[in-house]
């Protein structure tokens, strides 16, 4: 029998052993420097031990949930006052004051140690929420938000511009290939930065775009450096939203725009009202917020810093000023509740059998919870994750 008659008359299951070979090549792909361009369920947990070392993932669930639960002893590592490089090597003997907001970039660190890989794994590369468009991907949605912040930020080819707050460059890879610019990007999370990095080759686009880790808070850039600055679903993190707004009016050239997607609540909200506050302490607790601010409170912020506000925008709201959205951001996460809590189980597992390291399924379960905190939010319409803050540093 020659090879083609072998072949024609087996060509079903070659095929099939073909497809499985490189369904198989795909999911063990990993990049050069060894990051696998989707983390694996057997990976989770304080960045595949690239975050946060296998046997201390607990005591930084332990230290970051202290954070919020006031008065509980807090048995943790000392880490809240010393960089989470340096945590690493200390054991967990440390008490931490729960709620110290100065403490807040490392605790938020911590938090994003924990959550990267579950993220990635549940979600994708971009960290953020978009308005549903019909008959739309939820990645196609997401893309068009993107793009939206974008050409809000004036961004073009050949600019230089900030993504304040990057993540793993989900939005920035988008935004370079959409307008052209030369995007840098700024994390507080080195593992984030390692796994952007990754995305950015695997991508071809780590020519034109760049991350950095550090602070933005106190940004490692020089005045007057870029043309544009974008921030998606970050600066909620900051202690005090002026300070953020303060460095990206210093970075951004004159003339410059900053365009900023804001959790924040809506006037809607009633402080008074029990539920309410239950809501967003439950939204913060599991979102790693020192606190949540109302839509009033980012626009003064950014006027008190020098920026002319030039319009805002609730985009959860209809009809939205850019296309026509059907449906509201918190679908997603509703219609994902069978699956989350089917991925709580494989964690649960994961964890009893020693593949996760202890504290994965405390860090699930806290993510698991505040899907209903968000729902809650958005349905209530009392919070939102997109309120849109177009500004421009004058002129002079
Ligand atoms: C902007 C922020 C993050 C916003 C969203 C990207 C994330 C908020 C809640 C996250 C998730 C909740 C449930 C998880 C699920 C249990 C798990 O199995 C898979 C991942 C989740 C879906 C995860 C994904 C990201 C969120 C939607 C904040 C932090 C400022
Ligand atoms: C919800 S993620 C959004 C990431 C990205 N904008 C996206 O949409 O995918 C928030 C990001 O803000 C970053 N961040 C939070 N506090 C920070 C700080 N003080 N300095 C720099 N980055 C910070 C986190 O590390 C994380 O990357």
């Amino acid at each position: 029998m020659t090879i083609s008659e072998f072949v024609s008359e087996n060509a079903v299951p070659l095929t099939i052993a073909a497809a499985g070979v490189s369904l198989a090549g795909v999911y063990a792909l990993r990049s050069r420097d060894g990051m696998r361009s989707v983390p694996r369920a057997t990976d989770l947990g304080g960045g595949g031990g690239k975050a946060i070392k296998e046997g201390e993932v607990e005591g930084h669930w332990n230290a970051y949930d202290n954070y919020f639960t006031q008065g509980k002893p807090a048995i943790t590592l000392p880490y809240l006052t010393l960089s989470c490089k340096q945590a690493s090597k200390v054991q967990a003997d440390g008490a931490v004051q729960s709620g110290d907001k100065t403490k807040a970039p490392t605790f938020v660190n911590t938090f994003y140690n924990l959550v990267t890989d579950i993220y990635e794994w549940g979600w994708g590369q971009s960290f953020h929420f978009s308005p549903p468009v019909k008959a739309k991907s939820h990645k196609a949605a997401e893309e068009m938000h993107e793009h939206y912040i974008s050409d809000c930020a004036g961004l073009k080819k050949g600019m230089k511009a900030l993504d304040i707050g990057c993540g793993v460059g989900g939005p920035m890879r988008v935004i370079a290939r959409h307008s052209g610019a030369n995007v840098t990007g700024i994390t507080i999370n080195d593992y984030q930065v390692q796994r952007c990095r990754s995305h950015n080759k695997r991508a071809g686009l780590d020519k034109q775009c760049e991350v950095v880790q550090g602070n933005f808070l106190e940004m490692p850039f020089e005045d007057n450096s870029f043309d544009g600055c974008y921030a998606v679903e970050a600066t909620c993190h900051a202690p005090a939203i002026k300070e953020v707004y303060k460095e990206a009016y210093r970075v951004l050239k004159p003339g410059g725009y900053f365009a900023t997607y804001e959790w924040v609540t809506t006037p809607m909200f009633d402080k008074n009202n029990k539920r309410h506050v239950e809501i967003i302490e439950g939204i913060n607790h599991g979102n790693a917020l020192p606190d949540m601010r109302t839509y009033t409170d980012v626009e003064e912020a950014a006027k008190e810093v020098g920026f002319k506000v030039l319009r805002t925008a609730d985009l959860a709201l209809k009809p939205h000023p850019g296309y026509t959205t059907h449906g509201n951001w918190y679908d997603r996460i509703k219609i994902g509740k069978a699956e989350y809590n089917r991925n709580d189980v494989v964690v649960r597992i994961l964890q009893f059998l020693g593949v996760a390291p202890k504290g994965t399924k405390e860090v699930h379960r806290m993510l698991v919870d505040v899907t209903y905190d968000l729902s809650a939010g958005g349905e209530t319409g009392i919070f939102t994750p997109m309120h849109l803050v177009v500004c421009q540093k004058p002129l002079k």
